[in-house]
């Protein structure tokens, strides 16, 4: 390792004094200009990681949902997967290593990872549409370059485009082809073919409406818009041309605040949805006539796709485990859904994807989504290769038709990462397949009013939780008054965590009228605010 070229090339990127950093739920994530010195540092890093794996790795620069003036970088590992977390820890220590210590942490990382020096690097890159993305991504080429590392620069990509390019270079094409054209090709196909199979699509129900949040998600889903046919009616609004990335529109707005993103006249029972601001999160929406606002939520994203995949899976006869993976913010009337009505067992694990990944990995189909909107379908490589085959080999007619849908699913899902555009496509053949309106699907069962608020404390570290994040061990007593206070409200739920994207603590909480959510939350709150600054 040339470290003179280190030396000089670092000290181009020099970490700001005291600056400390955590690789948290999603990467890094700070304001744009703190981010130098740790995107040319995550350049270092990911020539590392690659050698240690030998195969392609991915560096993506976004901030998702967070404000413009924010950004963020994240790693991808070679199945298109979320960066082990063993090496997030080492990400952590390279971003905060003061100059003079940098040679000192890279060694350490080499030796402990077992990084092969010799070995040939190679790492796929891509930004989102912040304006400080541009800059931030000739900085990680830099950190790169100057470890000898290959790259391609995809540019301006979604997040889960990224991954699903660093899986199919890693799997030599078996995944699909690794180039922007190779993904709309992939998608558009399968979403044909499906799609055929419907006899129910009258012209109201192929319009939909899409809030892209001012982001990536716009830019590419205009460049995929050719590859459909014209029936596919697809309305692209909030396109970054007039507004602000994220500014009161997207996926996590609609989402937080139960109201309908700003730049989208929606008519009365109009089918609408909302991506964020790197496109790897959607949720659903739609007005009633009576002009209320109904929000479908990640977890009814889950259930639907989780009726579906129930049906062609009973018709393939394979005795396949189906189970749904959620987090504590799941809507607890969606996990009861689930459970006792369509009896699809349901996981709880930690906030962000990878846990979720992770856990529905267990099974031959896991369904995960967080209630926010970020999930996908992971199918076990046994269960793909049965679909298949039967695809190919069955001779009952039902069996086989019903494993080409499943099939065609397969193709359809981006399983490396939850994606908008991928789970858009899902969605919009299921409720074509099944006829289902906006409504209907809505109607499934009524989400249990909710509040998710958020509180900043001197140190949102204090907050030590267990149970899937649903208890909170510290500070002393916060779990017990939690307790006390959730006991005086009816089908009540509530629970705290520190953030790990943001420099706060949230808060959840659920009751048997908006009111009650509403109160129970901001009790909860102030709880939280009294007992962690009392440490
Ligand atoms: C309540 C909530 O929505 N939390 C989000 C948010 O994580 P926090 O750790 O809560 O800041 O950002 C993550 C990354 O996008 C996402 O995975 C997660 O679901
Ligand atoms: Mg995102």
């Amino acid at each position: 390792m040339d470290f003179e070229a280190l030396k000089k090339y670092s000290a181009l990127h020099p970490k700001p004094a005291g600056l400390a950093l955590q690789y948290g739920t999603a990467g890094f994530r700070s304001k744009a200009e703190q981010l130098d010195h740790v995107v040319f540092r995550m350049g270092l890093l990911a020539v590392l990681r690659s050698k240690a794996v030998t195969a392609t790795i991915g560096i993506m620069v976004t901030a998702s949902h967070n404000p413009e003036e924010d950004n963020g970088v994240k790693l991808i590992d070679p199945l298109g997967e979320m960066l082990h977390p063993s090496w997030e820890e080492y990400a952590t220590q390279l971003a905060n290593a003061e100059e003079q210590e940098l040679q000192k942490v890279i060694t350490e990382i080499c030796q402990k990872a077992a990084v092969n020096l010799h070995k040939d690097a190679s790492v796929f890159i891509g930004r989102d549409t912040r304006p400080s993305s541009e800059k931030l991504s000739q900085s990680v080429i830099d950190g790169i370059q100057v470890l000898g590392g290959q790259y391609h620069d995809y540019g301006l990509v979604t997040t889960p485009q990224l991954h699903y390019m660093v899986c199919c270079q890693n799997t030599q094409g078996q995944y699909g082809k690794a180039t922007l054209e190779g993904y709309y090709e992939k998608l558009s196909k399968a979403f044909m073919e499906l799609i055929k199979q419907s006899h129910c699509s009258g012209e109201s129900q192929r319009h939909l409406k899409i809030d892209c949040a001012n982001g990536i998600g716009a830019l590419k889903l205009s460049e995929m818009k050719p590859y459909f046919p014209q029936e596919v009616a697809i309305h692209i609004y909030n396109d970054g041309t007039k507004e602000k990335l994220n500014h009161l529109c997207g996926a996590d707005f609609v989402k937080v605040h139960q109201k309908p993103p700003g730049g989208l006249d929606m008519k009365p029972n109009e089918r609408c949805c909302s991506f964020d601001g790197d496109a790897d999160r959607i949720v659903y929406y739609y007005k009633d006539t009576a002009g209320h606002f109904h929000l479908i939520d990640g977890d009814k994203i889950a259930t639907l796709i989780s009726i579906f995949l129930k049906e062609f899976l009973a018709k393939v006869k394979q005795d396949f485990k189906l189970a749904v993976v959620q987090t504590a913010y799941a809507n607890g009337n969606s996990t009861r859904y689930l459970q006792d009505t369509l009896k699809v067992p349901v996981h709880c694990v930690k906030t962000g994807v990878k846990h979720l990944h992770h856990k529905a990995q267990e099974f031959d189909v896991g369904v995960y989504f967080e209630a926010n909107g970020h999930g996908t379908v992971l199918f076990s490589k046994a269960a793909e290769t049965k679909i298949r085959q039967l695809v190919k080999e069955e001779k009952d007619d039902e069996k086989r038709e019903a494993a080409k849908m499943l099939e065609n699913m397969i193709d359809l899902i981006n399983q490396t990462v939850g994606d908008a555009v991928s789970d858009m496509l899902v969605i919009e053949a299921i409720l074509a397949l099944k006829g289902l309106t906006v409504q209907q699907w809505d109607a499934l069962y009524t989400d249990l009013p909710n509040r998710l608020l958020k509180v900043q404390v001197a140190d949102r570290r204090v907050i030590d939780t267990t149970d899937a994040e649903r208890r909170a061990l510290t500070p002393p007593g916060l779990q017990e008054k939690i307790d006390a206070l959730v006991k005086k409200y009816k089908l009540s739920r509530a629970f705290v965590r520190p953030s790990g994207t943001e420099d706060v603590v949230r808060i959840y909480a659920e009751a048997d009228t908006q009111e009650n959510a509403d109160a129970l939350a901001h009790e909860v709150s102030l709880a939280v605010f009294y007992l962690a600054d009392e440490i």
